[in-house]
């Protein structure tokens, strides 16, 4: 016999991934980034709260909340722990990386470090092969003006095919404009639609082979291309907490498994 729904569903996503939601959170939003680029900066100045904040990686430990408004709208944002990929190395990481992946937030907003761009877009290419709602907050605009670093915006925009808000969260620059693409990425009048990274001729074959049996498995619970990803990649830890989440969600999983 399955998992009946009740048996599932978000108790247990509690649980096994200390994912939490209650009915009145409104939207759940991300925040996603490399350690010290300035999350929890920006979820304090979004919520009014004092998550800590501090010149050093590693501040933030597990998945905080806190809740804002925008245009009568409710946000719940999640402040995660930084994290420089999903393939997580530390318990920390571990809670970013399962919160991104299995906790369905309605947006993602990558924090990234505008002074060190592109160690920062590992994480963003990693998270646009996950899902479609995503941001771009490109932090620490001061640091990289000090530095005279200068970033076409939009070019980065259509690179990565989604929307790049430029901020200043120490000196509260740049987040109206930051909850104005939060709304409208929610409400559907602004689009976000990840460029996908395009691999090896074999990869991509690989990946065609497997696809069509892993989109039976998964149906829309998760990404297909990207579970084929990491099928592929054979990340043991990862493939786990698939299953794990996969076992847990789809009371038709086992019969599907069973018959394919
Ligand atoms: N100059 C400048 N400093 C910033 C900005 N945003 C955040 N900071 C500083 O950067 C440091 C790190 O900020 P946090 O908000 O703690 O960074 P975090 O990403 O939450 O860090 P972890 O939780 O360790 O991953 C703090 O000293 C902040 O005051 C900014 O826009 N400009
Ligand atoms: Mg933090």
């Amino acid at each position: 016999m399955g998992l009946t729904r009740e048996s599932t569903g978000r108790n247990l996503l509690e649980d096994q991934f200390n994912i939490h939601f209650s009915n009145n959170d409104g939207f759940i939003i991300a925040l996603a980034g490399n350690p010290n680029v300035g999350k929890s900066t920006v979820f304090n100045a979004l919520t009014g709260l004092n998550q800590h904040t501090g010149n050093w990686p590693g501040k933030t430990v597990s998945n905080a909340r806190g809740i804002y408004s925008h245009k009568n709208t409710n946000f719940t944002l999640v402040d995660l722990p930084g994290t420089y990929s999903l393939m997580s190395n530390s318990a920390e990481e571990e809670i970013a990386r399962d919160f991104i992946c299995f906790g369905k937030p309605h947006v993602t907003v990558i924090v990234a470090d505008a002074t060190c761009l592109e160690r920062n877009l590992n994480l963003a290419l990693q998270i646009n092969e996950l899902t479609d709602n995503v941001i771009l907050c490109l932090n620490l605009m001061d640091e990289a003006f000090r530095k005279g670093i200068t970033i076409d915006i939009e070019a980065l925009e259509k690179s990565l095919g989604i929307p790049v808000v430029p901020t200043t969260a120490l000196k509260d620059e740049g987040l109206e404009d930051l909850k104005e693409a939060i709304f409208a990425l929610c409400n559907g009048t602004l689009k976000s639609t990840p460029v996908s990274v395009i691999y090896t001729k074999e990869v991509e074959d690989a990946i065609c082979e497997i696809l069509p049996e892993v989109q039976m498995v998964v149906g829309n619970l998760l990404n297909p291309r990207w579970v084929s990803l990491k099928v592929l990649e054979g990340d043991k830890k990862i493939l786990d907490s698939i299953m794990n989440f996969l076992l847990l969600h789809c009371e038709n999983y086992k019969e599907v498994s069973c018959s394919g």
